[in-house]
Parts: C-alpha cells; sequence; structure tokens
C-alpha cells in the first residue's frame, strides 16, 4: 500500500524524514525532492564494476546546464531523507519523463531503514538544459507486511553524490573510497 500525501505529512517526524521539507511539494501519493547542485560524470572510456572508477565534479551554475545523450550524470536530492518501517521509493516526474530525462537507470528502489541524500543517475534522451533546485523526482512510501531488517548496507548515510561501490561486494580493496579526478591540476600539468 502507497502512503497518501496527507499520510506523508501526518508521519513527518517519526517514520519518515524528508530535510528540509515543504508541505508545497507533497502531491496526492509522494512528494517532490530537488536537485542538489553538483554532478558527478565518470572519467572513464570504460566502466569497471570490480573497481572504484575516476569521476569528475561539476557544478550546475544558476544559469543551468545542458546535459548531453549517451552520459551518465550522477547527481543528488537537495533533501536528506530517512525512512523507517517503510519502503521509500524514488520516481521521475512526469513533467521531465516528457522532456526525455531519466532520474535513475532501474533504481528507484530504497530499503526501508535507508538514510542519505539519494543518488540520482540521469540520463537524457535529447539535450537538455538542467538547473539547481528544481524538482527532480518523487518519493513514495509503501508499508510492508512481515518484520523488517533495516538497510544498514553500503550506502547508509550517504552525504554525497555517491557512485557506485560494487567493487566492496567483489573483494576490491581499496584505502581510497572513489578516486575524484583532479582534472584541473592535470590540464595545468599537461599544459607547463
Ligand atoms: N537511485 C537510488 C537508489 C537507491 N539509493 C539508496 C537507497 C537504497 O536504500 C540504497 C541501496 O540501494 P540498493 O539496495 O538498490 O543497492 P545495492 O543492492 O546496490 O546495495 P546494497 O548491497 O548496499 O543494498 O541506496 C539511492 O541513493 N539512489
Amino acid at each position: 500500500m502507497i502512503l497518501s500525501g496527507e499520510e506523508i505529512r501526518s508521519r513527518i517526524g517519526n517514520q519518515i524524514v524528508v530535510e528540509p521539507f515543504e508541505e508545497s511539494k507533497l502531491n496526492p501519493n509522494s512528494c517532490n525532492l530537488s536537485l542538489h547542485d553538483e554532478l558527478l560524470v565518470y572519467e572513464e572510456v570504460v566502466l569497471d564494476v570490480r573497481q572504484p572508477n575516476r569521476y569528475r565534479r561539476l557544478e550546475i551554475p544558476a544559469e543551468g546546464m545542458v546535459l548531453q545523450p549517451g552520459c551518465l550524470y550522477l547527481g543528488r536530492t537537495s533533501e536528506w531523507t530517512e525512512t523507517r518501517g517503510l519502503v521509500p521509493m524514488i520516481e521521475g516526474r512526469s513533467s521531465l519523463g516528457r522532456l526525455g530525462l531519466f532520474v535513475h537507470v532501474t533504481t528507484g528502489f530504497g530499503d526501508a531503514g535507508f538514510c542519505g541524500y539519494w543518488t540520482l543517475e540521469m540520463y537524457t534522451v535529447q539535450p537538455i538544459r538542467i538547473y539547481p533546485g528544481i524538482d527532480i523526482c518523487q518519493i513514495m512510501y509503501h508499508e510492508v507486511r512481515g518484520d523488517i531488517e533495516e538497510y544498514c548496507s553500503k550506502y547508509q548515510n550517504s552525504r554525497d553524490i555517491q557512485p557506485s561501490m560494487m567493487y566492496r561486494e567483489l573483494g576490491c580493496v581499496e584505502n581510497d573510497q572513489q578516486l575524484e579526478l583532479d582534472f584541473e591540476s592535470l590540464v595545468r600539468e599537461a599544459i607547463s
């Protein structure tokens, strides 16, 4: 069963945390979440599920940024969410779907107990200009039958855009969590 907007509101501060929460973002059975102002783009010709992959961090300026087809942009919600005893899910918004923008790659499904910013896996059918702060997706909540063992795995308490940590399951021991590419110093080195 999916919670109504009214029910979401009544559970805020109890089973549901959406921070910051704005009542105006409630829908009949979901709550809109907005886009933070940063994106990560992988800097690998071939991504490797067994290794941390290098990426670049981009800031979405107030005047917007054009996303190009064929590229995966990891973003995150501005809202921190916590969900207890319910299964949270994020989905796209029809208004953005009608412009050909996807906000996740088959992974809208969350876990009961998940706390953190949601990482968005954005890609687009056509070039599209996006802006920081736009309502990018919606979160909804399912009631669960049966006991719940709440989520406490690798994406718990995500405080940033979180690239894939699949490599952890596959035995890669890494010191650095992810390899952020310092593109500006590389360019400086290359031209000096
Ligand atoms: N687009 C998404 C989808 C999920 N999540 C968060 C909420 C989920 O509770 C958590 C874990 O999602 P999955 O269970 O789908 O992830 P994995 O199975 O890959 O990882 P784990 O082994 O940690 O469960 O990640 C997210 O931030 N952004």
